[in-house]
């Protein structure tokens, strides 16, 4: 039986995770919230490796909060980098294979095409630079494992952009959303579900990858889609904005080609898709 630990166990990927990971009864789980492991304490994370075997180490935790990061960038570093190492470190050690999360933020944004897994990063703010660091650690002291580069995570869990909008909704909040960014919403359903697909398959195709869903948007289309499909748009209004204040710059372009990833592990659905099917599900 393979045993697989999830850090950041309770925030949004990590209850996605818990919920998925029902389907596979045949897999040991081992959720852990930051109060259980807190991955910046080496004493914390060499008490759980040494005490269970673990064959796979899915690291979801992470600091996420980008405007905070810029004022944080010693604390974003810590979690995002350094602990990232240290996990790296722990997974060589014993023998597990490590499946670390990342950020389409690790790209300037200036590029007109979907980016490519090799195409050069440049991160514009310091969670992107934080997670660009984790990242390259990760590289330099382990051979088995996966990097997945995803982007612009939603579900019904936690803090997201598809939540704040429903939640704006039900106060018939006057919306002014940014067309300035183009990415791609990603369901952090689908990312859990293909992270348990990869380990199941027992895939030794190690490296990079970008999982996001298929296709692009703007954060002002993603909206408008919540809204229209969810049937709140009623009393609310929604503005275009191509200026939204913010302390940390964002990528204007963000988009990840899943070409590599869909070779490999088989395709993602498009963004539209998946959000219908959260909002018919909840
Ligand atoms: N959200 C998004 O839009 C995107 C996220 N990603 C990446 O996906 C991954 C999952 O993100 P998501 O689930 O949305 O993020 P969340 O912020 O919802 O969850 C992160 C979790 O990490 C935990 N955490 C923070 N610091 C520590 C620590 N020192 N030790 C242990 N746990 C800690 C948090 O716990 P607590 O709340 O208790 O602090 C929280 O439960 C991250 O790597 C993120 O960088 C990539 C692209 C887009
Ligand atoms: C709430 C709100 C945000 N915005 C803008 C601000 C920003 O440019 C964009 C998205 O705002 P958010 O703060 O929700 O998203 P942000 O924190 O930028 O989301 C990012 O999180 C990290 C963790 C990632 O890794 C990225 O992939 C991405 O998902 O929308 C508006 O235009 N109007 C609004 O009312």
């Amino acid at each position: 039986m393979k045993t697989i630990l999830v850090t950041g166990a309770t925030g949004q990927l990590g209850q996605c995770l818990q919920k998925h990971s029902k389907l596979y009864p045949d897999f040991s789980f081992l959720f852990c919230s930051s109060r259980e492991l807190d991955i910046t304490s080496k004493e914390q994370l060499e008490s759980v490796f040494k005490s269970n075997k673990i064959d796979y180490c899915i690291n979801a935790a992470a600091y996420t909060n980008v405007e905070q990061a810029e004022k944080e960038r010693e604390k974003a570093f810590r979690v995002n980098a350094d602990a990232a190492a240290d996990i790296a470190e722990f997974c060589r050690e014993f023998q597990a294979k490590l499946i670390h999360i990342s950020t389409d933020y690790v790209f300037n944004g200036r590029k007109d095409e979907a980016y490519l897994e090799t195409d050069e990063v440049d991160p514009i703010n310091v969670y992107g630079a934080s997670k660009l660091k984790g990242e390259e650690k990760i590289q330099e002291i382990l051979k088995e494992f996966f990097i997945l580069r995803t982007s612009w995570l939603y579900s019904e869990f936690g803090h997201n952009f598809y939540n704040t909008i429903l939640k704006k909704a039900e106060e018939k909040a006057e919306l002014n959303i940014t067309t300035s960014q183009v990415g791609t919403p990603t369901n952090a359903n689908d990312l859990a579900k293909y992270i348990l697909q990869i380990i199941n398959s027992g895939s030794a195709q190690y490296g990079i990858y970008h999982v996001s869903n298929e296709g692009e948007a703007t954060w002002y289309d993603f909206a408008k889609e919540i809204l229209d499909y969810s049937g709140k748009k009623e009393g609310v209004t929604l503005n275009k904005t191509g200026f939204y204040q913010t302390l940390a710059e964002r990528p204007g372009y963000s988009v990840l080609s899943k070409k590599k990833t869909n070779r490999t592990f088989g395709p993602v659905q498009n963004w539209k898709i998946s959000l219908h099917q959260l909002i018919d599900e909840n």
